[in-house]
């Protein structure tokens, strides 16, 4: 049955003011019966009933759930208040809203106290209904904790008469709620990341990382078109390079960073900090992932987004939003009405007609991990404690799995629909743009998430020269009979040739083991692999055009080489799994570590994993170098170096040298950290439109088994002792035992890669 265009508006009109399809379901279903279906009464005043009935549903729940929890702690309360008289009121502890805390009970003083156990006990807020995301957790700040309590306890002592005369402090909270809806003025998260955006005082500027393979040097020289150079095509090894640059022969990073953290470097990965509220992925979801089920969204079509000439991005200007609705990218930092935001799908038992219709317009339902939030769960110390596994952790200490128990704290039925506005774009980050949902969460601080807008693949800023005629690919770089699936003939295709004639995947999607052991071997000891010198290395130039210093190498890669558009097989062929896009559970999330922000898995993965592309602008050389200087100390994603055929006998253009920025478009790669040498994510090449190395995707795979809730990390490559490149590293704090950045007096190279 088509779904009944007038849920669907009604769905729209609520979701327009943060209230998600969950809570208008029940809430619209009651009216429809109350109202006879008489849907003028529903949508006058733009759905003035709805909205009140949902409003009312909720403080109806939350009444009953308050006096559920005033019975359970009653008793224990009435010793608590004669054994334990504690003089200070411990109000860091309390997280419930105003609302909440009004309804518990009438009695303010002891209405305090039973939060103060209940914070100890469990630091949980009660009864929270479904709607709850792990993506949507946010820790209230501690000042507005205390703001909300104190507002409460003088709802409660008003309380009697229900009296409609504002309160001081509701007063604040409304101000604040009328603030963030006044569209002059900028919300709570655009406040902050205006901050962000406009902060100073940091000496960040950003680096290509650059490929192991294709040299050292990051940023492009302006070479005038048509210079003549001279490199030297061929491979030959010349090992131990660069002694001087430890650890890091073929590559060298830097970085210069704004938020260069004080926080000391730990070794100890396993000593973090109890988070203040953890979330628990859905048990059931291990394992699972929606790649399996086949579901692709988008695919087949040409695997970049054409910007051309788009102005603004180089200087941090948002695009406007003309350009965004035109475009694929959706930008992260948007407010209310955003392309493919999800709210979390119905659970309720509804009637059956509204049902059908309800659940063809739903949008499609999370993935079982960002759903399994046990109400009013009591919190697990352990899993607390676990909350965050370290890659190190995880290895040396082998988790056994761990039945996390984690909690959601301050959720989004508690906020203010202004608020949830405010919010609801950490529900997934990509804005639908992804075949998952990828949720953000920060359980550490008040920091917003950065503002960029998210795009699935990568897109051309402006100069690089991205070619992807079908003419240019032959009949050996496609398997036009092919059709099903590749992977399942018993002589490879023409599509296996790059790969040595065996497919770099097995029939579960993994990389093979032994494709991934030279993968890994390259990025860990470069030097022990085949390297191309350049005479003349336009990389080098690019630091110096006056002193060019002698080409680092340019490692020869090894290649993922997947089917495209002139192959015969179809879209679930098994040589096709970087162009389906991520089908993990993934999660943009705060370190505790003083890292930033940092993406980590919500399922277990297997080693040889696909996880995402590193997806961004792409840029020359010369764009990037332009970027950095202009970009005067502002935060700057990584960018990574791409392949410039930089030892052919062709003079090289500027738009021939070519890179990824994440930092302004890009996709959720752009929050993964680095870790010195045992990351435990590996970069591989990975050949689509182009028939050569020109221009390819760099996908991350998994370089062991990792568990759910591990950080994912790769190896940035950085040479922290390169001290003449005009980018300064970050301050490491990856915790690895073969951290660069550490200053060991016997510390040998082997040691460090
Ligand atoms: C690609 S971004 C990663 C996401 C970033 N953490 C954020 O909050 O947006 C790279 C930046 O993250 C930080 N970072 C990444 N790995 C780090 C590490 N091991 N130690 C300290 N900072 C790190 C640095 O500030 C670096 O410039």
């Amino acid at each position: 049955m088509p779904p009944n265009p007038r849920v669907a508006k009604a769905f729209h009109a609520m979701k327009a003011i943060g209230i998600s399809e969950d809570k208008v379901k029940p809430a619209l279903k009651n009216l429809l019966k109350l109202f006879d279906k008489n849907w003028e009464l529903i949508e006058e005043e733009n759905y003035r009933a709805l909205a009140d009935a949902i409003f009312e549903r909720e403080e109806s729940e939350a009444i009953e759930q308050s006096k559920k929890i005033v019975n359970n702690e009653e008793d224990y309360l009435e010793e608590e208040a004669q054994v334990n008289e504690e003089p200070e009121r411990p109000l860091k502890r309390l997280r419930l809203r105003n609302r909440e805390v009004a309804q518990v009970n009438q009695e303010p003083e002891r209405t305090f106290k039973r939060l103060r156990l209940r914070n100890r006990e469990v630091e949980v807020l009660p009864s929270l209904n479904n709607t709850s995301l792990p993506g949507t957790s946010l820790v209230i700040p501690k000042e507005e904790q205390v703001e909300l309590l104190e507002t409460s306890l003088q709802n409660q002592n008003q309380s009697q008469d229900k009296a409609d005369s504002p309160q001081p402090n509701t007063k604040k909270l409304r101000a604040e709620s009328q603030e963030r809806s006044d569209p002059s003025q900028p919300s709570a998260v655009n406040k902050s990341q205006q901050k962000t955006s406009l902060r100073t005082e940091s000496n960040s500027v950003s680096h290509p990382m650059r490929l192991r393979d294709r040299g050292k040097g990051t940023l492009s020289p302006q070479i005038p078109s048509g210079e003549k150079r001279s490199s030297l095509a061929g491979c030959h090894k010349e090992p131990n390079l660069q002694p001087s640059i430890a650890g890091l022969p073929k590559q060298k990073t830097t970085t210069g960073h704004v938020l260069v953290k004080e926080e000391p470097v730990t070794y100890d990965a396993s000593k973090l900090e109890v988070p203040s509220a953890v979330t628990q992925p859905d048990p059931s979801s291990k394992g699972e992932s929606s790649s399996g089920n086949g579901s692709i969204r988008e695919n087949n079509g040409p695997d970049l987004l054409q910007f051309m000439g788009e102005k603004g991005t180089a200087d941090g200007v948002p695009i406007s939003n003309e350009t965004r609705n035109n475009g694929n990218p959706a930008m992260v930092s948007d407010a209310l009405g955003a392309k493919g935001t999800r709210f979390h799908s119905l659970n309720g038992s509804v009637g059956s007609q509204f049902d059908e219709e309800v659940a063809l317009l739903q949008e499609p339902k999370l993935p079982p991990s960002c759903d399994g939030v046990d109400d009013g769960m009591q919190l697990n110390k352990k899993a607390s404690e676990n909350f965050c596994v370290t890659d190190e952790e995880n290895k040396e200490n082998d988790l056994e799995d761990t039945n996390f128990q984690h909690v959601v704290v301050s959720q989004e039925r508690q906020l203010t629909p202004e608020r949830i506005s405010s919010l609801h774009d950490v529900v997934d980050i990509a804005k639908g743009q992804e075949r998952v949902v990828i949720t953000l969460v920060n359980e550490f601080n008040d920091k917003s998430p950065p503002s960029f807008f998210y795009i699935p693949k990568n897109a051309v800023f402006q100069n690089a020269y991205v070619n992807f005629s079908l003419a240019r690919i032959g009949d050996n770089n496609c398997c036009s009979t092919c059709s099903g699936d590749c992977l399942s003939l018993s002589l490879p295709c023409a599509c296996s040739h790059e790969t040595g004639g065996e497919f770099a995947y097995t029939s579960d999607g993994l990389i093979k083991e032994e494709f991934l052991k030279e993968c890994i071997s390259m990025n860990r000891d470069p030097e022990k692999h085949c390297q191309y010198f350049c005479k003349e290395c336009p990389l080098e130039r690019s630091k110096n055009e006056d002193i060019v210093g002698s080409c680092k190498g340019h490692l020869v890669r090894k290649f993922i080489k997947e089917c495209w558009l002139k192959c015969g097989c179809n879209i679930q062929c098994g040589n096709r799994v970087v162009q389906r896009g991520i089908s993990r559970n993934l999660q943009v999330f705060m370190t505790p570590g003083g890292k930033g922000w940092g993406l980590r898995t919500l399922e277990d993965l297997p080693k040889g994993a696909f996880v995402c592309e590193y997806v961004g602008e792409v840029l020359t050389n010369a764009e990037l170098y332009d970027r950095v200087r202009s970009s005067k100390g502002e935060e700057h994603s990584y960018p990574v170096l791409l392949d410039a055929d930089w030892c052919s006998e062709v003079v090289l253009k500027d738009e021939d040298a070519l890179c990824l920025d994440a930092t302004y478009y890009g996709n959720v790669a752009r929050f993964i950290n680095h870790r010195c040498f045992d990351s435990n994510m590996v970069e591989i090449p990975v050949e689509v439109e182009t028939p050569d190395h020109h221009y390819y995707h760099l996908a991350f795979f998994t370089t062991r088994k990792v568990k759910a809730m591990e950080e994912l990390t790769w190896d940035y490559g950085i040479d922290f002792d390169d001290h003449d490149h005009p980018v300064k590293a970050f301050r490491c704090q990856c915790g690895s035992r073969f951290c660069r950045s550490v200053k060991r007096p016997s510390r040998s190279r082997s040691s460090r890669r």
